[in-house]
């Protein structure tokens, strides 16, 4: 009985089992270094340490504010995956304009903000052609719990909302969201396997919490089936960033997804 049932589960997920697969023959990280700094000159110290091979790079409000495109561009330019999260949310004609704006930087991933509903989520689609950049959604963010939903009149658990927005995002036909990881394991139930999962909270056991809520370890985000982990301050405050770096991409390489999803 054992056998015929591992051979109905590897074909019926066997679309997840190739992608799963790629991404470990590419030897592509998973990791997303989050480069929360106030100026360009502490992030390319950092950067400057770091390998394009060993990580993808995050640019947030905060260093885009301080660093603006001509940052942005160097990064592109020295090899890294650069995913700006801007998360735009406004009127659709501006999210468009935005989008088509950042990928002009030539980014590989960006994002907007679910919340901005999905008028805003097809024009950003329509002015991003797909293959392009990586265009993908945030649903909660993971510094929310469920006590902070009351308080914004939203009174329903964070996975609940994860998941109505994840299904909004994915019929507008974005590339994925960004959400905890906390809710990865029963969304892959839910979207279509080459949907882009990406996670930020994420947490050693022994790590400050910060401001993040909804958090999980590197190896349980890998086990609920995330496909990139955004790890800030976890390394950019590490007393040695590199080495902090290679330790947790031999965690996220040395686990596997628990249960792929069904079809
Ligand atoms: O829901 C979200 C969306 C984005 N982020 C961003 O990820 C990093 C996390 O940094 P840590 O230092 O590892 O907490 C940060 O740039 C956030 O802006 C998020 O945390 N949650």
């Amino acid at each position: 009985m054992r056998t015929p049932l591992l051979l109905h589960l590897f074909h019926s997920n066997r679309i997840y089992f190739t992608f799963f697969c790629l991404n470990l023959i590419m030897n592509e990280s998973r990791i997303i270094v989050a480069l929360d700094f106030n100026n360009a000159k502490q992030a390319l110290n950092l950067t400057s340490q770091l390998d394009p091979q060993l990580c993808r790079l995050k640019v947030g409000k905060e260093l885009f504010t301080a660093a603006g495109p001509v940052l942005v561009e160097q990064l592109v330019r020295g090899g890294f995956d650069v995913f700006l999260d801007l998360k735009f949310h406004d009127i659709p004609n501006t999210v468009a304009g935005a989008c088509k704006a950042a990928v002009s930087m030539g980014v590989w991933m960006l994002n907007v903000h679910a919340f901005g509903g999905k008028k805003m989520l097809l024009a950003a689609r329509e002015a991003i052609p797909s293959g392009t950049a990586k265009l993908i959604a945030v649903t909660l963010l993971t510094s929310i719990g469920r006590d902070d939903l009351d308080d914004i009149g939203l009174h329903e658990e964070p996975e609940q909302i994860v998941r109505r927005l994840a299904a909004l995002t994915e019929s507008c036909g974005l590339d994925g969201v960004v959400c905890s990881a906390q809710e990865t394991s029963s969304l892959r139930h839910h979207v279509n396997p080459d949907f882009t999962l990406v996670t930020p909270g994420i947490r050693l056991e022994n790590n400050n919490h910060d401001d993040q809520i909804r958090i999980a370890t590197p190896s349980a985000a890998i086990k609920n089936g995330a496909d990139y982990l955004v790890i800030g301050r976890p390394v950019t405050q590490a007393h040695d960033p590199l080495c902090m770096l290679r330790q947790l991409n031999q965690i996220v390489e040395n686990e596997r997804p628990v249960s792929p999803p069904a079809l």
